[in-house]
């Protein structure tokens, strides 16, 4: 489904690579995360995949599809079954939660229309469906300034899901969040990972976050990958060579309220 062959990134007058020969394949199913001190890559690797960053050696390939040799139009196409979701969820503040989840439509729609904000009776049905899965049906006109940053974070992700994803990638989702909070942003991404049959690929900083959710754990240190494996192999071992440091502690589960 997604194939990056020997992937190098290196930022212009960056005097060594975000990314080294990166090789990696992703299927649907796999709940990927991705773990790494700050600055081993693993934005770029993210940014890569939906070609927001392009390589500067290398290929990432989506349905057999170069990424790097598509037109505007044919990666449009592209980005749209990639659904995303980020730290400071980047929502419109002042914009109801439907709105938010409304602008998930825009790849589908021309700009025109985009410009006009008119929806249709079909986009604002799914749009209500998504909202429902997140859990928010009862805050659909509720502006998003008023919401606490879990309920931002299940917007992000209904909008996300409002593009009929193939792939949802997450770029640090939980990093502005709770402990407790972040368990239930986890709970809820692996029951969209499975109503909605998706490649997820997720970064965290939090590494028990990430072994009770990931089918498969991938760790970057200086832009390689040093581990991709099943969470049961990723061990105090292999934490002390990613953070350069001894797990300090095992967290214990976070309350579920
Ligand atoms: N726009 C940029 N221009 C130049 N260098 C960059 C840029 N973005 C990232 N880098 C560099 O590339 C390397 C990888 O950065 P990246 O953001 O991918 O790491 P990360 O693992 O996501 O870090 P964090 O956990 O802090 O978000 C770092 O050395 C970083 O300084």
């Amino acid at each position: 489904m997604l194939e990056i062959k020997d992937l190098s990134v290196r930022y212009p007058g960056g005097d060594q690579n975000a990314l080294t020969d990166i090789d990696l394949s992703l299927s649907q199913g796999d709940f990927v995360c991705i773990l790494g001190k700050s600055g081993s890559g693993k934005s770029t690797l993210i940014r890569s995949i939906n070609s927001l960053q392009k390589p500067t050696a290398g290929e990432v390939f989506w349905q057999n599809q170069q990424l790097s040799a598509l037109s505007e139009e044919e990666l449009r196409k592209v980005r749209r079954q990639m659904g995303m979701i980020f730290q400071h969820f980047n929502l419109i503040p002042r914009l109801t939660v439907m709105q938010n989840v409304l602008t998930g439509s825009f790849g589908y729609r021309n700009s025109l229309k985009n410009l006009i904000g008119l929806f249709t009776k079909e986009e604002k049905q799914e749009a209500h469906q998504v909202i429902a899965d997140v859990g928010l049906e009862n805050m659909a006109d509720r502006r998003v300034e008023l919401l606490s940053g879990g309920q931002k974070q299940r917007v992000g992700i209904a909008r996300a899901l409002l593009q009929r994803p193939q792939v949802m990638l997450g770029d640090e989702p939980v990093s502005s969040l709770d402990p407790g909070t972040s368990n239930h942003i986890f709970s809820l991404l692996q029951q969209m990972h499975q109503t909605y049959h998706l490649l997820s690929i997720i970064n965290v900083h939090d590494v028990e976050l990430a072994k009770r959710y990931a089918t498969r754990i991938i760790a970057l240190k200086e832009g390689k990958i040093i581990f991709d494996g099943p969470p049961d192999q990723f061990t105090a071992k292999q934490f002390e060579e990613t953070y350069d440091s001894r797990q300090a502690m095992v967290q214990k589960e976070p309350a579920t309220n």
